[in-house]
């Protein structure tokens, strides 16, 4: 199960002379945060170009796939990345892979461009517009006034599967640099502040943050501290599983973390009701047919997964609806000396942004964490069920511990939204990661089946 398949090696000698929008049209979609793999780019224009600093362009590019809209992006078809394009004469060893090829014609004929985020020089730059709060075109450079930047740090790039770019500089900050762009203020940038706002010290809080204004308002990238000598709760689950480890404490302690974050989340976005389990009912069966018709394999299952959703009629509406983290699995949870941090509140990538800015029961969570542990146990052979079960009896318990109430008190709840989760995860999987697919299928067929 490789991470990495979908950054083919690319070489400056071997890069195709070719037009602008056509270099673009062959290389987005070999990136691994490219959300339309399952779909052709069949047109591609540029909606904002802004030189950034000499040598480097900041670009906004639309992507089009047939006039097919994607849920919710954009009010177009097709969806918005953003990128940040080196441009040089002659292109360098030390940019291997980065490099997209050679233009043809146009103003950039004859040069070679190249992704700027894995050249040291203008990542050292992009630092310094951050560290100098200002304007270049659309793009506004803010921060928070009271955290110091330093200068000079050491830039590195993640090379890390994801949705989006990180640069770490120099173990001090992170800047991750969102690729697909929607309207609006990206939750990763407004929940970490509001959090840190009210003093929650489990979400690191943002130091400086990149927008823009045109050809719409919205969040471009954000810095914050770096956690160092951080592992993450995957890494770390994987360890325990390796060696043969209980890992019911940490897993204890995370649920402790989450309901602490949860409840500043509550008194942050004061967005709080009852849960309504009727619309959640249709929002579920709804994604599941959706999901069903771009992963056939799920097909067979439908009727008994329909069965979760159409249960929720008979149950209490859970816990009130609001602010969550959206997408929360072990990768995002950093654990640091003793304390679980708290990363990435982006949401779910393919979900609109207003889905994701919105109330939601914090079952939702849960039921995304408590795959988790189930992804972790079939990562070997033979597979580890009671171990996985271990872990989210325990989470449940440390999370029930801080938030006063009990997660596993809620069971038709619990499996509606786990029985969701797994539904987005195949779909997930299928667009990015088939050869995964067998892991949330598994649960799936569980779930769709025994109902457990
Ligand atoms: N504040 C931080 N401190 C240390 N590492 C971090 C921090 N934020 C992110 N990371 C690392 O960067 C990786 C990607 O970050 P994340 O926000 O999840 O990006 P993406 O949305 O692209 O998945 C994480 O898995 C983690 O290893
Ligand atoms: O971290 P992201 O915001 O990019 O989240 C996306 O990618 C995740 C994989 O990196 C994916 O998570 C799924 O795989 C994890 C193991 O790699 C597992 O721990 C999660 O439980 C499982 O959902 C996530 O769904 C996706 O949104």
């Amino acid at each position: 199960m490789t991470k990495t398949a979908f950054l083919r090696p690319r070489s400056a000698t071997a890069a195709p002379m070719e037009s602008f929008a056509g270099l673009l049209r062959e290389w987005l979609p070999e990136q691994r945060w490219f959300a339309g793999k399952d779909r052709p780019v069949t047109d591609l224009h540029v909606l904002s170009l802004t030189e950034l600093f000499p040598g480097c362009l900041h670009l906004l590019v639309h992507a089009g796939h047939g006039g097919v809209p994607s849920p919710g992006n954009t009010p177009w078809a097709g969806d918005c990345y953003q990128l940040l394009l080196g441009v040089r004469e002659h292109p360098a060893p030390h940019l291997g892979r980065a490099v997209i090829g050679r233009v043809q014609d146009g103003p950039l004929a004859g040069r070679t461009v190249y992704d700027a985020l894995h050249d040291p020089r203008s990542a050292q730059l992009l630092l310094e517009r951050l560290r100098h709060p200002g304007a270049v075109g659309p793009l506004r450079f803010e921060g928070d006034a009271a955290r110091r930047v330093p200068a000079g740090l050491v830039p590195r790039l993640l090379d890390a599967e994801q949705s989006n770019s990180s640069l770490v500089y120099g173990d001090e900050f992170i800047l991750k640099v969102f690729r697909r762009i929607q309207p609006g203020v990206n939750p990763d940038l407004e929940v970490p502040g509001a959090l840190a706002r009210q003093g929650c010290h489990r979400v690191p809080a943002p130091v400086a943050w990149l927008r823009t204004t045109h050809p719409f308002r919205a969040t471009l990238g954000v810095l914050q501290p770096f956690l160092r000598d951080a592992s993450d709760g995957w890494t770390l689950a994987l360890e325990a599983l390796a060696a043969g480890d209980d890992f019911t404490a940490q897993s204890y302690a995370l649920g402790r973390a989450t309901a602490d974050v949860h409840l500043a989340l509550g008194t942050a976005f004061p967005v709080g009701g009852p849960g309504e389990n009727g619309p959640t009912a249709e929002g579920m069966t709804e994604r599941l047919t959706a999901a069903a018709h771009s992963v056939p394999v799920l097909q067979p299952f439908v009727p008994g997964l329909r069965a979760a959703f159409s249960a929720l009629a008979t149950c209490d509406p859970g816990p009130p609806v609001q602010r969550i983290h959206g997408d929360l699995h072990l990768g995002q949870v950093l654990r640091a000396g003793h304390d679980w941090f708290v990363i990435d509140f982006e949401g779910e990538p393919s979900r609109p942004l207003s889905e994701r800015r919105s109330a939601h029961s914090p079952l939702r969570d849960i039921a995304g964490m408590l795959r988790s542990f189930d992804y972790a146990a079939r990562q070997r052979r033979p597979w580890r069920p009671e171990w996985a079960r271990a872990c989210r009896e325990a989470y449940c318990a440390g999370y029930a511990a801080r938030a006063g109430w009990d997660p596993r008190e809620k069971h038709g709840l619990l499996r509606a939204y786990e029985t969701d989760r797994a539904v987005y995860e195949v779909l997930y999987e299928a667009r990015h990661r088939p050869d995964w697919l067998p892991v949330p299928m598994a649960a799936i067929e569980r779930l769709a089946v025994r109902g457990d």
